[in-house]
């Protein structure tokens, strides 16, 4: 029935659902008019978290996602030695100035692409062995060009399966400087990755950035939080070269923002279904890419209200398609739009996204295959797809244990009677709760 088995093992003791579930969805039974808070987001909650864990002091975050990509990334950190305590959303980090106290560990990233991303290169600063270890899609997922660029910085990996890719043991002794040249077409997150350790190399380390980057806003992301922390990187050449001096992040108090990635279901849902909703505690100026989704929903017919402190989506009763959107620099949202496509007046091509296919699934294949189920029209195309106007009819629908699959057709659920979405528990890679949220705001939700 389902055909993606879900990694059990990838999900953390904050997952809300159990095994063998499914999920049946209904439509709202009144129309939207809500004001929400989201939890922290991911992609700063582990940037900080791992600044936090080298720098030099004890920091204090607020607002930080409580999630599986968190969990395993406390986790990991904890079994380098690293004391983090958690209260809620505010978690305090002992930092280690750089020094792991545990020199041998096996440590495990679950499915999240940061902690994989960001871990190697924190690791290579140290003088130690440790062994990363990752969820099935995880060994799947791009890891090369990062490896290689530590590997060119003095830092040795034996690979236990396939070359390029976890599980992998990672020898070091201390990060070397000088220069390194790493490709972002792929993943932003190679360069992020390599960023946020840098400070800690032995010398001085150039950055060069070969072409163009995929989402080239979270190696901004990065840069923000290295700043936030007390480290100045050099950023010059447009961007493509960036220069960071031996230097030590300094430990801080810190309030994270929501997670704009999750926060558009939330609005999408409001302009679904010519409902109101208001998100505090977000600003339309964030860094975070994804808030670009609010021109698109513009385009669409929604009306925005973008506060200080807050930005409200107003539905419409007929959504406007018959556009093309390039998603390469918010590719989390391809999904999002997707779901909503059918609901418009024309067709919506979504293209830039080839990099997509090497998310926690193939997301184009995988989301032009599930909307296929529902009986909807689409073309799939090598960098993303052209999704029809039509009127989806219920399917059970596999999530290729995917979160952002999950969550973006729990927007269809909104609109179809009976729509059913296997192991609704893989939200819990960012949204543990997103059920429970879909039913405060009158979506009908069942497990079955
Ligand atoms: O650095 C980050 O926090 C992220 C970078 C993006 O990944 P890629 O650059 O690998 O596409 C994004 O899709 C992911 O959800 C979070
Ligand atoms: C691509 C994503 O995650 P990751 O951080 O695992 O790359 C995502 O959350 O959509």
């Amino acid at each position: 029935m389902i055909q993606h088995e879900p990694d059990r093992e990838a999900r953390s003791p904050w997952s809300q659902h159990q095994e063998g579930q499914t999920v049946r969805l209904s439509p709202l039974h009144a129309q939207i008019d809500h004001t929400l808070r989201i939890p922290g987001s991911k992609s700063f909650t582990n940037r900080a978290l791992i600044i936090a864990a080298l720098a030099k002091g004890t920091t204090r975050l607020q607002g930080v996602l409580q999630s599986d990509d968190s969990y395993w990334c406390m986790k990991a950190l904890r079994e380098l030695g690293v004391h983090i305590d958690v209260d809620g959303d505010t978690v305090t980090v002992q930092g280690n100035e750089g020094q792991w106290a545990i020199s041998e560990a096996e440590l495990y990233v679950g499915a999240a692409g940061t902690v994989a991303r960001f871990l190697p290169s924190a690791l290579a600063i140290g003088k130690g062995v440790w062994t990363l270890k990752g969820s099935r899609r995880m060994s799947e997922r791009p890891l090369t060009v990062l490896l290689n660029a530590l590997s060119s910085l003095g830092c040795d990996i034996q690979y236990q399966e396939n070359p390029g890719s976890v599980p992998l043991t990672l020898q070091a002794n201390g990060l070397n400087g000088g220069e390194v040249t790493v490709s972002g077409a792929v993943s932003s997150q190679f360069i992020s990755g390599l960023l946020l350790a840098a400070p800690y190399a032995k010398e001085p380390l150039m950055i060069r950035i070969d072409g163009e980057v995929v989402q080239r806003d979270y190696v901004e992301m990065t840069l923000d939080m290295m700043r936030a922390f007390g480290v100045k990187p050099e950023v010059q050449d447009d961007g493509r070269t960036i220069a960071i001096q031996p230097s030590v992040y300094e430990a801080r108090t810190l309030s994270l923002e929501p997670d704009v990635s999750t926060c558009g279901y939330f609005w999408a849902l409001a302009a679904l279904t010519n409902g109101r909703i208001r998100i505090e505690g977000i600003s339309a100026q964030t860094r975070q890419p994804d808030i670009e989704l609010l021109h698109v929903l513009e385009q669409m017919g929604c009306t925005i209200t973008r506060g200080e402190t807050f930005v409200e989506v107003r539905g419409t009763a007929r959504l406007k398609g018959g556009f093309t959107v390039s998603m390469q620099r918010w590719s989390d949202q391809t999904l999002t739009l997707a779901a909503l496509a059918p609901f418009a007046d024309g067709p919506i091509t979504l293209t830039d996204a080839a990099h997509i296919r090497h998310h926690e699934c193939d997301r184009i294949a995988a989301i032009c295959q599930e909307l296929r189920k529902l009986g909807i029209q689409v073309e799939e195309h090598e960098d993303g797809l052209t999704v029809h106007p039509g009127q989806p009819q219920p399917a059970l629908l596999d999530p290729h244990d995917d979160h952002r699959m999950a969550m973006a057709l729990s927007l269809i659920g909104a609109r179809v009677n009976g729509l059913q979405i296997a192991d609704p528990g893989c939200v819990s890679k960012t949204c543990p709760d997103f059920y429970e949220r879909w039913r405060d705001l009158g979506v009908g939700v069942d497990f079955i």
